[in-house]
Parts: structure tokens; C-alpha cells; sequence
């Protein structure tokens, strides 16, 4: 028998059926594991692709059995969709296109999937009166104020012109013309309105920010599980470039800053969530770690040595290449200059904090990196001289 589990008020938790959209994918894949091994919740998945989650899934043998169902379905233009999150007691949208390499080359499909395609989702959620977690992004703060002041300005220094808070910060993006920041613009809209369904209509919701949570299974390798010419997120870029002995490409010259948090544990924040509604709901949450700061420069070194430790093949004399971000990503693209979360929020509602370094991270999810495609990538390497 299962022993009885407890929210942080103390109050029992009972089992609940989750409408997981986007289940398929890297978060959705993570999230699926820890509500299986560790809860006694449903999940309905919803996702066009499941090879992530494949291994939950292949045998009804699995101690979890028919706690998860798969439900192959594009929520673009599905009928099934309504009855899904009305048979649900929560859903959670992760869908979304969420690449930057795409935002400024297909900045329509980026809106469509961030924005349009998630309203019948709130729409859905609000009408039948059902508690909704939206993924929204960090991007949503775009760049930070210290970026437009002068270069040697010592305000720049000062945390209250970089420190990203919830309630306080604005949102600042470039202009029309750089459509990187269709997608953080699709994605605030979409805030806005969860958000004003909540105020106007009373929508149970709470939305996520994600800060850069990174990890085994994030997007693909180009060539491996993915195509050939497809740019993936940083991570899978590096690793990429890793696996095949190439240098690995700084933008601009790798001098953007970011905060990286383990997908292990931002999951822990997400399962916080899921269990106290009444600590979650109405709320905006940063979930990232503000400890794990480097600039891309540094990542770059950093997971060169990490995988020269876990693979025992020598680095490259000259690991890293400058490349500029119109040759990298094309015409429109545009960056955030530096990514750190207040944690005050997420502290007071939900006690957490990440645990994870970087360095450890970077440990295990490189040696996942190498133990899932070295060999492939070796044999995709040798085939076109030995053809
Ligand atoms: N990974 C991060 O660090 C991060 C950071 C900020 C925001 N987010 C947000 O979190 C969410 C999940 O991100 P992820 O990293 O897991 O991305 P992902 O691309 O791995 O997962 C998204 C999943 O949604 C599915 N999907 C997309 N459109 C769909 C549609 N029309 N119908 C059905 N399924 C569809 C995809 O097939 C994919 O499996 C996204 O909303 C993203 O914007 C992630
Ligand atoms: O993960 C997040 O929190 C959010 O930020 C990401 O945006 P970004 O961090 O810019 O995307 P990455 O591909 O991870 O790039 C990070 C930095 O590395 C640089 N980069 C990327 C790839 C590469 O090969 N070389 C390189 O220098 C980029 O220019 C950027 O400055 C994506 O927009 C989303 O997945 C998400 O919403």
C-alpha cells in the first residue's frame, strides 16, 4: 500500500489526473518521470512526437501501468483536446516552439505555436473551471536596464539593474525588425492573458519561468535524432560540437551571460506546484539558479573540460571559434545580455532551491551525452570516406 503523502501545509495530497501538453518533450520527458516515480498521479500525454518518453510507456508490465496515457494529437487542430482537459483536474501546456535559431527564421510559426495555438488551451481551462500551469520563459524580461547603461558605468554593478524579479521588472525587447523576440513576445501576451483570465474570470493558474534549465535529453544532435543542418539549444550545440572533435562556436564571442539550473532540479519546483495549489495559483514563478551564472565563454570551457574528464579524449588545441550571431543565426537575431532570477518568490510560496552546480551537472549530463551518442556520432563521421 502506498503510504499516505503530504503538501507543505500539512494537508493530504490526493491523486490527481494531469493534462500534460507537450509531454513528449525535454521538460515534459523529466516531469513524467518524477510524477510516475514518485506520486500516484494520472497523466494524460499529449504530444505529436514520443520518443522521450518512450520508456514509459513501452510495457503495461511497468510498475506504473496504466498510470500514463499517450495521446498522439497536434493541439494546432484537435477536437480531442476540450474533453482531455475536462477529464483532467490540472493541465500543464509545455508545447511550444522554443529554439532560437527559429524565432527570427520562422518568427511566424513561433508566434502561432507561443500564442495563438495556446489560447483554446486557457480557453479550455478557464470555461470548465480547471486549474492551468503555463510555461512561459525568462525571455519574457528580454534585456536587462544595466545593458543601456554606459559601458563603465558602476551602476552596472548594482543588483537592482540586473536582478530579474517577478512583480518588478520590465519586460525590454529590441525593436520589430530583430525577430528574436517574437517568440518572448508571443510568450508575454500570453502571460497577459492567463493572467487576466485569472483577474476577470477567475482562472486557477500559476505561470512558470523557466531559467535555463538544462540537462540529459534536451533537444537533439544534429545528425543523430535530429536534422542535419537543425540548430539546437546551446547545450546540444556544445555537446555536438563535442562528440564530433569540432570547436564549439561562440556567438558574438560567447560574452551573453546566463544562470543554468539541473532539469532534476527545477522538476522538484514544478512537482511544488503541481501539489500546492493553494501556494502556487495566481503566482509567477522564476525557477532557475542564480548561482550557476558564467558568460557563454565560460560554458564553453567548462563543458571542454567536463568532457574531456567523462569521455578520456584529449580537448582540441583550439577549442572554441568566434562566429558572428548573422552568420550563426541569420538576419533579426538579437540576445539577452545576462539572466539572473530573484528567488524571493519562489522561496516564500514553495520553500525551494536549487541544489545542483554547475559543474556537477555538467558531469552527468555530459557522461549521458557521451554514453548516448558517441557511437553514433563516430559512425556518421566515418561514413562519408569510407563511402
Ligand atoms: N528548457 C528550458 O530551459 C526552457 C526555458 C524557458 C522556457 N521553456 C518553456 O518550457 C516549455 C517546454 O520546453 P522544452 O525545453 O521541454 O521544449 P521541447 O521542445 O523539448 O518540448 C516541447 C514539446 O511540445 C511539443 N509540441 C509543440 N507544439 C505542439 C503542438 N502543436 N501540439 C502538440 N505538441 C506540441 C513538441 O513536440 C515538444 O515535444 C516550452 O513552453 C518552453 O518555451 C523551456
Ligand atoms: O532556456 C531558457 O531559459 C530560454 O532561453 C533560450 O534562449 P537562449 O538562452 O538565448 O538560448 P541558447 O540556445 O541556450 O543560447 C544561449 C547563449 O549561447 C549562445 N550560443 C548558442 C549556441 C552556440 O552554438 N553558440 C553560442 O554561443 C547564444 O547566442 C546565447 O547567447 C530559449 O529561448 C528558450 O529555450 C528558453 O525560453
Amino acid at each position: 500500500m502506498a503510504t499516505e503523502r503530504f503538501n507543505l501545509d500539512g494537508r493530504p495530497i490526493k491523486p490527481m489526473t494531469i493534462c500534460m501538453i507537450g509531454a513528449g518533450g525535454f521538460i515534459g520527458s523529466h516531469l513524467c518521470e518524477k510524477i510516475l516515480y514518485e506520486t500516484p498521479h494520472k497523466i494524460l500525454a499529449l504530444d505529436v512526437y514520443n520518443d522521450k518518453i518512450k520508456h514509459l510507456l513501452e510495457s503495461e508490465s511497468l510498475p506504473w501501468g496504466d498510470r500514463i496515457q499517450f495521446h498522439r494529437i497536434n493541439i494546432k487542430h484537435d477536437s480531442r483536446l476540450e474533453g482531455l482537459i475536462k477529464m483532467s483536474d490540472l493541465t500543464i501546456n509545455l508545447a511550444a516552439i522554443c529554439t532560437p535559431a527559429d524565432y527570427n527564421t520562422r518568427p511566424l510559426d513561433t508566434i502561432y505555436s507561443n500564442f495563438i495555438d495556446a489560447l483554446p488551451v486557457v480557453k479550455y481551462c478557464s470555461e470548465n473551471g480547471k486549474r492551468l500551469i503555463h510555461f512561459s520563459t525568462c525571455e519574457v524580461y528580454g534585456k536587462t536596464i544595466g545593458s543601456f547603461l554606459p559601458k563603465d558605468s558602476p551602476l552596472r554593478e548594482d543588483p537592482a539593474y540586473y536582478i530579474l524579479k517577478e512583480n518588478a521588472s520590465p519586460c525590454i525587447f529590441g525593436s520589430i525588425e530583430k525577430q528574436r523576440w517574437s517568440y518572448a513576445c508571443a510568450k508575454q501576451l500570453i502571460e497577459r492573458l492567463v493572467y487576466a483570465e485569472g483577474a476577470e474570470n477567475g482562472l486557477e493558474f500559476t505561470i512558470v519561468r523557466p531559467f535555463n534549465w538544462i540537462g540529459p535529453r534536451m533537444d537533439f544532435i544534429p545528425g543523430i535524432d535530429g536534422p542535419n543542418e537543425g540548430v539546437p539549444r546551446v547545450l546540444a550545440c556544445f555537446s555536438n560540437n563535442l562528440l564530433r572533435r569540432e570547436p564549439l562556436k561562440l556567438v558574438d564571442g560567447g560574452q551573453s551571460q546566463r544562470t543554468f539550473v539541473y532539469i532534476k532540479d527545477a522538476i522538484e519546483a514544478v512537482l511544488l506546484m503541481i501539489e500546492n495549489p493553494a501556494r502556487a495559483n495566481g503566482q509567477i514563478f522564476n525557477v532557475g539558479n542564480p548561482h550557476n551564472e558564467v558568460t557563454v565563454r565560460q560554458l564553453a570551457e567548462m563543458m571542454t573540460e567536463v568532457y574531456a574528464k567523462v569521455s578520456g579524449e584529449s580537448s582540441l588545441e583550439e577549442p572554441t571559434i568566434d562566429v558572428s550571431s548573422k552568420e550563426f543565426y541569420g538576419e533579426g537575431y538579437d540576445d539577452s545580455d545576462k539572466r539572473i532570477p530573484d528567488m524571493t518568490i519562489i522561496n516564500r510560496q514553495l520553500g525551494w532551491n536549487p541544489k545542483t552546480s554547475l559543474w556537477d551537472l555538467l558531469e552527468s549530463t555530459l557522461t549521458y551525452q557521451h554514453r548516448t551518442y558517441a557511437e553514433a556520432v563516430k559512425k556518421a563521421v566515418a561514413k562519408p570516406t569510407s563511402s
